[in-house]
């Protein structure tokens, strides 16, 4: 089949479903992926004959986006922080209000180069592998309670080059599991995490692709006790963080008081909330009091 008509076929099939920008967004981002192609090249090569193999990947990709399925799950790998990471239906896909924690905790910690830093709920790993390849002197930990997605965080470290310790923890049963796994008496100089923070209520503001396709053990949090991991995540890092050592959250936009009020009584000062892209309460950090 001609490139040309492959194009037809994909902006007919999926007209129904999507805006015609977003179509053409997923063109260019399959063809880039199955036929390494950019999007500048497209229109260059619109006689170039595709093999049925590969529009056959085209017409596997186009069912699942009529299931609102993410691009990124079906391409399979998505960016972050200008690195590529693998991704898959047990994995958050990494937003780009995380890449600001991240260049916050870079930019905070620049003097200090061989620090530790623990990475709570890693998913794919991008924060802690980012801050791996950003900081190579540092020695980085990454946590997560699902096998799944750390078997995931596992490649993208490989992927990335960079040597990250990948540990299995249920944050919220952590003084139970902690000398299991070693992390009784360890402490860190820095704890980063971006835990499940959406509550029920704030489904109804959420997309299709989201709701269906997005792991809830990385999203959801109950209604009556939508802190439940913040809790858990301050105490174990105001046992476990050094003196003057730093904690670092990505949070819900409509908790950022009820967030700085918990450092200040967990034990932490000079905390400090900030606003993402978008103007959004979306990151709290705070000091360990020595
Ligand atoms: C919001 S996602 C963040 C993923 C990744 N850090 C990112 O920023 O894209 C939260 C992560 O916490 C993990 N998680 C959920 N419950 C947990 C628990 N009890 N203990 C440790 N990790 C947990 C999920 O598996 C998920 O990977």
């Amino acid at each position: 089949m001609l490139l040309k008509t492959l194009r037809e076929h994909f902006y007919t099939s999926l007209k129904e479903d999507y805006p015609e920008t977003e179509i053409q967004s997923f063109f260019n981002l399959l063809s880039e992926c199955f036929l390494k192609m950019k999007g500048y090249e497209i229109p260059l090569n619109l006689y170039a004959s595709i093999s049925g193999k590969k529009t056959e990947k085209f017409d596997n990709a186009i069912k699942r986006l009529k299931k609102q399925e993410p691009i990124q799950y079906i391409m399979g790998v998505t960016e972050f922080y200008g690195l590529s990471f693998k991704v898959n239906e047990n994995t958050l896909i990494p937003r780009p209000e995380t890449e600001e924690l991240v260049q916050w905790v870079t930019e905070a910690t620049s003097s200090t180069d061989t620090i530790s830093i623990l990475d709570i709920g890693t998913g794919t790993g991008c924060i802690a592998i980012s801050l791996a390849k950003h900081k190579p002197d540092a020695t980085v930990y990454a946590m997560d309670v699902s096998k799944k997605a750390l078997a995931v965080a596992k490649i993208n470290a490989k992927l990335n080059e960079v040597n990250t310790e990948f540990i299995e923890f249920d944050i919220l049963d952590w003084e139970h599991n902690a000398p299991e796994v070693g992390l009784e008496n360890k402490t860190f100089d820095v704890i980063v995490s971006n835990p499940p923070y959406v509550r029920a209520l704030e489904k109804a503001d959420m997309s299709a692709n989201v709701l269906k396709h997005e792991p809830a053990l990385a999203l959801y949090v109950e209604d009556d006790d939508p802190l439940v991991f913040y809790k858990a995540i301050t105490d174990f890092a105001a046992k476990n963080l050094k003196a003057n050592g730093r904690l670092f959250f990505e949070i819900n936009q409509y908790l950022g008081e009820e967030m700085v009020q918990l450092l200040e009584k967990s034990g932490f000062g000079a905390v400090e909330l900030k606003k993402d892209m978008f103007g959004n309460d979306r990151m709290v950090s705070g000091i360990k009091k020595p």
